[in-house]
């Protein structure tokens, strides 16, 4: 059974574009898990307080065969598997994956809340997610979440 998965992806360290890439050719070299669509990469102000430079986001739609823990696994290896190569060649860099919808599925344990918590207090989700969802319910609540969310950060589209 395929699992329709929304996922949330961010960078702010080291070559944040590089970051981007390799996180979704990851993703796809996974025969479990096959990407569907990815969006524009944004720049955006980063947001909760802590000052730090700019993040790359975007998001991605895609199958998966793995269930969400699975699937949660998975990206934490992707992360290492970054993280660790950059500490050997050019110093710490960062990944995160965040997991936004699996079908219409509601997790909430120790390991994982689905729908992601945040969504609709980040403008940094929202607007990438409109670029590849395909889900009419979805798109409406999309679009009013970013009517009335309360984050104003920017979010500039990446030339
Ligand atoms: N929907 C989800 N997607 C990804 N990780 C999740 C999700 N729900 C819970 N988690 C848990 O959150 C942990 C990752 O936390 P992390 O430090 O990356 O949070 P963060 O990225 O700083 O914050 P945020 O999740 O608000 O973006 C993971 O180990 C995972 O178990
Ligand atoms: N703009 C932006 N801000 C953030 C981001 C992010 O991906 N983009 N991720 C965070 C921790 O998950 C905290 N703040």
């Amino acid at each position: 059974m395929k699992n329709k998965v929304y996922l949330s992806v961010g960078s702010n360290l080291g070559d944040r574009q590089a970051n981007l890439t390799q996180a979704i050719e990851l993703l796809k070299q996974n025969p479990a898990i096959q990407v569907e669509k990815v969006s524009p990469i944004y720049q955006t102000q980063p947001v909760g307080g802590v000052v730090q430079d700019n993040f790359l986001n975007l998001a991605i739609r895609l199958q998966t065969s793995l269930s969400a823990h699975d699937l949660l696994d998975a990206i934490h290896k992707i992360e290492q598997d970054l993280r660790r190569k950059r500490l050997v060649h050019w110093g710490p860099r960062t990944i995160d994956l965040d997991i936004l919808y699996f079908n219409h599925e509601t997790y909430h344990d120790q390991a994982l809340t689905i729908p992601h918590p945040e969504i609709g207090n980040r403008r940094f989700v929202l607007i990438p997610l409109l670029d590849v969802l395909d889900d009419p319910a979805l798109i409406t609540q999309t679009n009013q979440a970013l009517q009335t969310t309360p984050d104003k950060n920017w979010v500039e589209i990446l030339h």
